[in-house]
Formats: C-alpha cells, sequence, structure tokens
C-alpha cells in the first residue's frame, strides 16, 4: 500500500479523505493505521509547530487521528506524549545506533524510527510489535522503503540493548536545547535539572471543589493541597464518570492554577473583570469568593467551553465575547484579574508539545502583547482597585520583568506583595518581593505543580 506524503501540511478534500481512511482500515494490519497516524502528527508537531491539543480534539481533530476507533486514539495518544516528552532522549539513541546520520530530508523515516523507539523505550508495547509494524509502515511508504531493512536493524538493536541505551541517556535533560539552556540562567542548574526531571512525571488530575476540599479527597481518593486543592492519587478512567461531575460540584483546574483567584481574598459586592477568561476555572472561582464577574473572552469557541463549564457548575456571570483592548470602561472594576496568553512553559507535563511549537522568539513576542493588554486592563481599574496578572510561564520574561517595566513608567500602580505566610506549605512559591512564581519541581512529592506566575497590584 502506498501512504499518501502528508508532509507539506497540504490538507486534501474531506470527502476523499474519509474514503482513503475507510480503505486503509481495511487492508492495514491491526495496528498499523495508529502508527501512521502517530508519525504524521509527530511530523506535524515538530516540523510544522502545530498544537497537538488541535490535532487531538475529539470534534475538530486531525482527520487521521478522528478516523481511528477509541482504542487506537487512545494509543496515539499515549505514544505522542511519551515521544514528545522523552524526544531528546529517543533522538540521540537512534542516532548512535547509525552509523551515518539519516538523510537531511528523509523525515518520515525519521519520524517512524522516532516513534516506534518510544514505543519499545517507554511504553508497555511489546518489541516484536513495534519493530513488525514499524517494518511494515516503512515498506508501504516510497520516502521510506529502501531503508526498511535499516528500520528493522536498528529497532532490533533497541530491543536487544534496551536497558544498557536507557541508562546511557538517565542524565540527559529531556527538554529542547534553547528552553533548557534558559531554566539554568533564570533558576541555575539544580532547579533547571529538578524542573526537566519532573517534565518526565506524568500530570496529576487536580480538582476545585466548591467546598469542604477534605470530604471530597476522602470520597475520591486525593488528598488537599495547600491551595486547597483536591489532588486524585490513583485516577485512572473518564473524569466525566466521577462522583460530583454532573453535581457541578467541582471542575479540574491544576493546584497552581487556582492561586492567582485566590490572591484576591473576598469579593462580596465587589465587580470584578475576568478579562481572558475562557475555559472559565478562574471565572468560577472569582464567583464563589463573591464577586459579581464579568467573563471577558475574545475566542468564540472557548467561550462556548466556559458557557458549558459555568452552566454545570450553577454559576454565573455576565459574558462578553470581545478583545479586552476594545474595552472602553475606564475605571469600572473593582478587581480584575488579567490571566493572560502566554507561551505555556509551565504546563509541558500536560502539553509536551509546548517546548516544541515555540522558541525564545514567541516568548519575546508573548510578553510585548502581555504589556500591552496588562497596560489597558490598568485603565479599567478604579481607584483603589487591585488587578492580579498570571499566566504558565515559566519565563520572567513574562512575568516579573515584564510587570517591572509597567510599573517604572505607570504612575499610580504599585506592587502589592503577596505574604508567603499565607501560604503555608507553598512558601517557597513566594519570591523575595512578593510575586507567586511555582515551578513544575514543586511539591515534588505529591506530584509536582504546573509552573505559573502571578503577581497583585494596586491603583492608588
Ligand atoms: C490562559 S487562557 C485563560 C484561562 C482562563 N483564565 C481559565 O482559568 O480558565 C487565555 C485566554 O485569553 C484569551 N484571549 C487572548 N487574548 C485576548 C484578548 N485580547 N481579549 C480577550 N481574550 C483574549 C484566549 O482566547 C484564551 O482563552
Amino acid at each position: 500500500m502506498v501512504l499518501n506524503d502528508n508532509s507539506t501540511g497540504k490538507r486534501r478534500p474531506s470527502k476523499s479523505r474519509g474514503a482513503d481512511h475507510r480503505r486503509s482500515a481495511v487492508s492495514l494490519k491491526p495496528g498499523l493505521e495508529a502508527r501512521i497516524a502517530a508519525s504524521r502528527l509527530l511530523a506535524a508537531v515538530i516540523d510544522r509547530k502545530t498544537s497537538l491539543d488541535g490535532m487531538l480534539d475529539q470534534e475538530h481533530g486531525n482527520p487521521a487521528y478522528l478516523a481511528l476507533n477509541d482504542a487506537d486514539r487512545g494509543l496515539v495518544k499515549a505514544i505522542l506524549q511519551s515521544t514528545l516528552r522523552h524526544l531528546p532522549r529517543i533522538e540521540h539513541i537512534i542516532g548512535q545506533l547509525l552509523d551515518t546520520p539519516l538523510p537531511e530530508g528523509a523525515r518520515a523515516l525519521h519520524h517512524l524510527l522516532i516513534v516506534a523507539a518510544a514505543q519499545m523505550l517507554y511504553l508497555d508495547i511489546p518489541d516484536h510489535s513495534a519493530v513488525d509494524l514499524a517494518v511494515e509502515q516503512a515498506n508501504g511508504d516510497p520516502r521510506s522503503r529502501r531503508f526498511a531493512k535499516l528500520v528493522n536493524a536498528i529497532l532490533r538493536r533497541i530491543g536487544r540493548e534496551k536497558d544498557a541505551l536507557l541508562k546511557e541517556v538517565d542524565a540527559l535533560p529531556c527538554l529542547p536545547d534553547w528552553f533548557y539552556q534558559r531554566l539554568v540562567e533564570v533558576y541555575g542548574p539544580d532547579q533547571a535539572a529538578a524542573i526537566a526531571h519532573s517534565h518526565l512525571q506524568p500530570p496529576t488530575i487536580d480538582l476545585t471543589v466548591k467546598e469542604n476540599p477534605q470530604a471530597w479527597a476522602e470520597k475520591l481518593g486525593g488528598q488537599v493541597l495547600p491551595t486547597g486543592t483536591v489532588r486524585l492519587d490513583r485516577f485512572r478512567g473518564a473524569i466525566t464518570a466521577l462522583e460530583g461531575f454532573d453535581d457541578g460540584v467541582w471542575w479540574v483546574q491544576d493546584a497552581a492554577a487556582a492561586i492567582p483567584a485566590k490572591l484576591f481574598g473576598d469579593l462580596t459586592g465587589k465587580r470584578v473583570g475576568d478579562l481572558c477568561a475562557a475555559p472559565g476555572g478562574k471565572t468560577a472561582q472569582l464567583i464563589l469568593a463573591g464577586g459579581s464577574v464579568v467573563a471577558v473572552e475574545q475566542s468564540k469557541t472557548r467561550l462556548k467551553r466556559l458557557e458549558s463549564n459555568l452552566s454545570r457548575l450553577g454559576l454565573s456571570a455576565e459574558i462578553r465575547c470581545a478583545n479586552l483592548l476594545d474595552l472602553d470602561e475606564s475605571g469600572s472594576f473593582d478587581a480584575i484579574l488579567l490571566d493572560a496568553p502566554c507561551s505555556s512553559t509551565g504546563t509541558v507535563r500536560r502539553h509536551p508539545d509546548v517546548l516544541w511549537t515555540k522558541d525564545a522568539a514567541d516568548i519575546a513576542k508573548l510578553a510585548q502583547l502581555q504589556e500591552k493588554l496588562l497596560r489597558h486592563a490598568l485603565t479599567l481599574l478604579k481607584p483603589g482597585g487591585r488587578l492580579v496578572f498570571s499566566n504558565c510561564s515559566l519565563d520572567p520574561q513574562e512575568g516579573e520583568a515584564m510587570i517591572d517595566r509597567v510599573l517604572a513608567d505607570t504612575a499610580g500602580i504599585t506592587l502589592l506583595p503577596v505574604d508567603p505566610k499565607q501560604w503555608p506549605g507553598l512558601e517557597g512559591a513566594i519570591t523575595a518581593r512578593g510575586d507567586v512564581r511555582t515551578t513544575p519541581a514543586m511539591l515534588a512529592e505529591q506530584g509536582g505543580l504546573d509552573g505559573f506566575y502571578a503577581c497583585m497590584l494596586a491603583k492608588i
């Protein structure tokens, strides 16, 4: 069977694509379609910087992915997450086993080898099955067919020498070089190594509950973290089937993401602007803190998710689909949460593609955007009002450095330091000057945290 070269990223009309997948479903070896899809999606992430979340969306995702049955979709997701989480180590191992590097343009072959090696090195997939399917895949692709014997030889060697090969790469940070160097620069070598290590741990499932976290932790088999979050210890399966979901008792929110909205404390009687609101985890917190919340979000699709989340939770806010830069209500909010779009480098445990789809230039661009959004948001704040700025980046360019610039030239705005005593168990997350800075290496024994930045500003 001849595989289609999708390396250009061009999409064929959906009708023929559907027919193609139906044909392949009957003629391909079981499991092969999933490996082909995994290789193509990997190509899209690392060669074309496409976000994995979008491609794995159950409704609007990549057509090759959507054509798979549920079990194969789960398999593709597991393969890709593991592959991206361990990419530098897998590439190093394959590089060592090759006498000469693969030809420059042999990207399909590279992805096929990486996907197969990931299954053998980091997933519970039997070696013979991974090798067999990879050789079949190579033979079915005119770009890789002449390398089928090489694929067989490399992968069989990985099978035979697995333990020694894994040991050899054990100390290699599993992050792209540019990002690891930046972590070393900002956090020092020990913290950088700890963050890189935490990146290899599977992400936890954290719930924010409306009330009584201790009782819900006991009921669901979890523990309560210093943020008041319930962390599920042994959860497997569909989150929607868990007790309390249908009744809107809790929502999924990483423990670190729960911190920014909590910085306000009681919001009773306050008009609160949640200016980058979807999917609404922090909107729900602000409502439950007593605020009369205006939730602003520019993406229609994401706004639908916010509406459905609030509706399940039985909470309501004034919802506006708008660019916050177009809001023209100077001095009208007592409190503002600006949870700004960012590089998301603090969420690599959950989104291991992030570091392969972004680079240093993206971080600089996002910091500029955040500064623009923050400067405008500050005009919307009443005198005496407070604004919490937050994002899930690990880079101070998108945090402290940007805040410093705004503080330096905006009259009447001060930083209200966060008091570490208010955060028992998380004192280390409060910087000397009173910003919140979590990293994935914090609360390591309980399973880590997303990287988050937050600070509180006040208008005099
Ligand atoms: C980090 S997410 C917010 C997460 C949200 N606060 C929560 O806790 O669920 C950033 C959101 O800001 C939205 N956004 C980005 N730029 C915006 C703008 N100029 N105006 C309004 N919303 C914007 C994005 O579409 C995205 O949904």
